[in-house]
């Protein structure tokens, strides 16, 4: 037996999904059946002190020992046991962060949004094809089993053609319902909003199904509406509607309202995927799907359930390490036009509601 390719990480940016992402790549890959590739922590980086970036290491399990803790980033991407750094910074930090790591030499796994807006994208993607170096933005999503099967499903002609996919992420992860104005959900410094921090996903279901399947996708048309949150004029809720040549993507979100309130699916299915023979449905959260239907003229099908030990954050990191294993930098499941493509619309929708950020993020100097 072939012993399983390893894959040293580097984490940048000690906050709250990087805590939840270590401890997802550290459970055993032996859990999901995996044997072919594995994860090591070997660093962690923060900007605020070295100690912040001890606590990490240790908060997220990481045996004592086996990991360097740096109190700079630009430490952190220095280190020469490190393969690939995890960026998970706020996504007004994407763009330099990413940078910084790509000149260092590593590869990188990005945060969902990638960038601020397209043209960012499309300058690190030059520069990681020039360095020969893996780049994917972290769209932990669409690597579940459940996001496989549905495209599956779909490709197959299940459901017949697709022509219209409606897909929700509204989520009130704030207990008040009221972010504060320097929270990086609602801070324009931060790129804060809606439609860049969770419409993305429900994008990624319009996409993944509306242009990933089809090999000569290009970015659709785009119109929407938005509304603003009062105390710092980031989108609060967002309808963005991509005009694709045969179908609609209808994607919404908001912090405001919920998709799912009684977190029990008394709503019904947040996405619905509408083709000329039937329909697939799957519940709400967007981000972690965990169960769908599929409902044909004779009938529903059962909810097909699917459950997974931790958070799940550990499918795109396996994929990361098997196409950095297999000597390529771009993973099919999350190609670099995609990501250009997705920023695109929610550029445009941003253009539509008048929503610049600071020049200083939108910035592509480098
Ligand atoms: N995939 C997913 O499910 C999720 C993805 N995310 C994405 O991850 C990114 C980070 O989100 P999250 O972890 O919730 O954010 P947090 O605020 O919890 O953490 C962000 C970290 O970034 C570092 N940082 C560097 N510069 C700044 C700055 N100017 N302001 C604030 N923090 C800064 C800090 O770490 P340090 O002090 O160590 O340098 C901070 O702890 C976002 O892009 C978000 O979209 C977020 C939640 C879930
Ligand atoms: O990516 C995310 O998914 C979960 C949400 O709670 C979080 O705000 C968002 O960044």
């Amino acid at each position: 037996m072939t012993s399983a390719f390893e894959l040293k990480w580097g984490i940048l940016g000690c906050g709250g999904i990087a805590t939840t992402f270590t401890k997802d790549i550290l459970i055993d890959t032996a859990s999901r059946d995996v044997t072919d590739v594995k994860h090591v922590v070997v660093a962690a980086g923060t900007s605020s002190s070295l100690d912040r970036a001890k606590k990490f290491l240790t908060d997220c399990g990481v045996p004592e020992g086996t990991a360097a803790a740096y109190g700079s980033y630009e430490a952190l991407v220095q280190d020469p046991n490190v393969d690939i750094i995890y960026v998970a910074t706020p996504h007004s930090h994407h763009f330099p962060h990413v940078l910084l790591a790509l000149n260092a030499g590593k590869h990188v796994l990005c945060e969902k949004p990638f960038t601020v807006n397209a043209e960012q994208a499309r300058i690190l993607f030059d520069i990681a094809k020039q360095k020969n170096l893996f780049l994917m933005e972290a769209v932990w999503t669409r690597f579940f089993p459940l996001s496989t099967e549905v495209r599956e499903l779909v490709a197959s002609g299940k459901i017949g053609e697709v022509k219209r996919v409606l897909a929700d992420l509204s989520f009130m992860n704030d207990a008040e319902n009221v972010f504060p104005p320097e929270h990086r959900m609602v801070n324009m410094d931060l790129a804060g909003g809606a439609l860049l921090d969770l419409g993305i996903y429900a994008l990624t279901w319009v996409f993944q199904i509306l242009y990933h399947l089809d090999k000569d996708a290009k970015t659709p048309k785009v119109v929407g509406h938005v509304q603003k949150y009062e105390l710092t004029g980031c989108d609060e809720t967002t309808t963005v509607i991509c005009q694709f040549p045969r179908a609609t993507g209808i994607a919404m979100t908001s912090f405001r309202i919920s998709s799912d309130i009684d977190e029990k699916g008394a709503a019904g299915p947040a996405m619905r995927i509408y083709g000329t023979k039937g329909e697939i449905q799957v519940a709400h959260p967007a981000f972690r799907p965990g169960k769908y239907r599929v409902i044909l003229p004779e009938g529903a099908g059962e909810w097909v359930v699917k459950e997974q030990v931790g958070g799940g954050m550990y499918y795109q990191a396996d994929a990361s390490a098997r196409t950095i294993r297999d000597g390529k930098i771009e993973c099919e499941t999350m190609p670099w036009k995609e990501t250009i493509s997705v920023m695109e619309v929610m550029d445009e929708m941003r253009k539509q509601a008048d929503m610049p950020y600071p020049e200083a993020i939108e910035s592509t100097k480098h």
